[in-house]
């Protein structure tokens, strides 16, 4: 059983799940507490809130290295000098390879109802589709993009003329409340893993989360 007391969070913009993290963990009774924040770029509001509230931060940008593989060693090598229990993908615009994937646990969070509509784009494909109903997914990535076990997901209405900033930030409130549990929870009852099956604590009832 993994438990995820200390957290790695990785960004790309503007960090509100990431606040929404540093904000729970101020809680002892939380049971995680975020010890460094990475993104693959530099100037952005993720970085700004991670130095606010004094927790270490690193950048490490892929045009940096001469290969892609490089960089995935390098920013996995970052990652370990932190010791986290769980990296937590929160707006992270880079697919992570193999030397983190084997390192450490990763969750991310999408701003979509997995299978559907993966990628760097969920909301805006969302939109383009026509759904009526999208919403929010907490998954333990892979290899792949977005293709990993799923550990919670929440739906979130399409409203006559929503736009994808609107819809974006509609969702991002529940995915900030979806985050913030599904972390707290991890760190504080552990969690295992079966197949695509993620169980937290140690039901062992039919529900997968
Ligand atoms: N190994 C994995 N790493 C990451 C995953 C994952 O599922 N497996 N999820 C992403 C987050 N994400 C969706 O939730 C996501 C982010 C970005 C992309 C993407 O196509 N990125 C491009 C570059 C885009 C850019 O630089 O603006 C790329 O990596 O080449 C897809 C999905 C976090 N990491
Ligand atoms: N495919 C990855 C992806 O689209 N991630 C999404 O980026 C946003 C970051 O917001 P934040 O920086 O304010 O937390 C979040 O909605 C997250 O789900």
């Amino acid at each position: 059983m993994s438990k995820a007391g200390r957290l790695v969070v990785l960004v790309s913009g503007s960090g509100t799940n990431l606040q929404a993290l540093l904000d729970a963990s101020a809680d002892p009774s939380y049971g995680a507490r975020v010890v460094a924040v990475g993104a693959d770029r530099d100037g952005i509001e993720g970085l700004a809130r991670a130095s606010r509230a004094d927790v270490p931060t690193f950048v490490e940008k892929l045009r940096d290295y001469a290969t892609r593989t490089d960089w995935d060693a390098a920013i996995a090598a970052k990652i370990a000098e932190y010791e986290p229990d769980l990296v937590v993908s929160a707006g992270f615009m880079k697919i992570l390879g193999p030397p983190t994937l084997t390192a450490f646990p990763l969750l991310n969070t999408h701003p979509a109802l997995l299978p559907s509509f993966p990628g760097a784009h969920g909301v805006r494909d969302a939109l383009a589709h026509g759904v009526k109903v999208t919403g929010c997914t907490v998954m333990l990535a892979d290899a792949g993009v977005d293709t990993g076990p799923i550990v919670a997901q929440e739906a979130v209405p399409v409203l006559p003329g929503d736009d994808e900033a609107g819809l974006h930030e509609r969702i991002k409130t529940v995915e900030r409340r979806l985050l913030v549990d599904i972390v707290g929870r991890m760190a504080r009852e552990g969690w295992t893993v079966s197949g695509r099956t993620v169980r937290i604590g140690n039901h062992t009832g039919g529900e997968s989360t």
